[in-house]
């Protein structure tokens, strides 16, 4: 479909012979939220990092399958590149300790050995905190260490940090699990912001929130992707027992 950027054909991935994803096939489309739920143990961050090959970053972590990003096998292209253009943001907000709010947004130029000239980066430091709802409240604060944020901030840098490498997509792996709930809102009303530039896909165990952000939920049980629908169907009226089991409460 024209308008699908992520597309995982026959994707599995493994943990030494620990089977772990298992023949997950699924298209996501352009500006779509989309929540990937499941029972702790399911696969779910297994899959998110294999979207953007940070799976293979563990050791004896293998995996088979497809993920096309843009019609393009992602394990055909540079790994690194990848990563730039799907960017994550993980459960605890982790800027980098010793650099200002500044540097952390172009932290991924930094890191990458990209060249950017001072101009550029004031141009990507303004937009992307813009983009992140975070600009108002740090603009006369950039030099100072993004870790003097409170955590609601510090992970609005961390998807300013994201954002700051233009990614096709963006994923967030339980980003508001360690937060409070003023700091969670926040972060949640950023999501439909983000929607309008961004596909996002959002690991969480909190149901609410699948329903409150997304447009698509995808239930994964025992590595396997079981159901895929609208929110609002799946929620009322899921078509397989298992994820019916899940969202009365039946199993966690
Ligand atoms: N680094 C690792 N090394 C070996 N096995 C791992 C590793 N990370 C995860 N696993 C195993 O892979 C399986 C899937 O884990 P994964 O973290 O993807 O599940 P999850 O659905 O995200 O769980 P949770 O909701 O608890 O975060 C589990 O059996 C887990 O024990």
């Amino acid at each position: 479909m024209e308008n699908t950027i992520v597309r995982a054909e026959n994707y599995n991935a493994y943990f030494g012979d620990n089977h772990v994803v298992k023949d997950v096939n699924i298209s996501i489309n352009k500006n779509e939220v989309i929540a990937v739920m499941g029972p702790s143990g399911c696969g779910k961050t297994t899959f998110l990092r294999g979207i953007n090959r940070m799976h293979e970053l563990i050791p004896n972590a293998t995996a088979k399958g497809k993920i096309l990003l843009e019609g393009e096998n992602v394990y055909d292209m540079n790994a690194i590149y990848v990563r730039a253009k799907i960017g994550m943001v993980f459960q605890r907000p982790n800027p980098f300790p010793n650099l200002s709010i500044y540097d952390n947004v172009v932290a991924g130029y930094l890191l990458n050995g990209i060249k950017v000239s001072k101009a550029d980066k004031d141009v990507i430091v303004e937009r992307s905190l813009t983009s992140a709802a975070l600009w108002k409240e740090v603009k006369d604060s950039l030099h100072k260490k993004g870790t003097f944020l409170s955590g609601g901030q510090q992970q609005r840098l961390c998807i300013a940090r994201a954002i700051a490498m233009q990614p096709e997509l963006i994923l967030f792996d339980e980003p508001t699990s360690a937060l409070d709930p003023i700091s969670t809102s926040s972060v949640e009303a950023l999501f439909h912001e983000l929607k309008e530039n961004y596909t996002l896909i959002i690991v969480t165990h909190n149901m609410q929130q699948a329903a409150r952000v997304s447009d698509r939920t995808a239930f994964f049980y025992m590595g396997e992707l079981v159901e895929f629908d609208d929110t609002k169907q799946m929620f009322t009226a899921p078509a397989d027992q298992r994820t019916q089991n899940y969202i009365t409460g039946r199993f966690s």
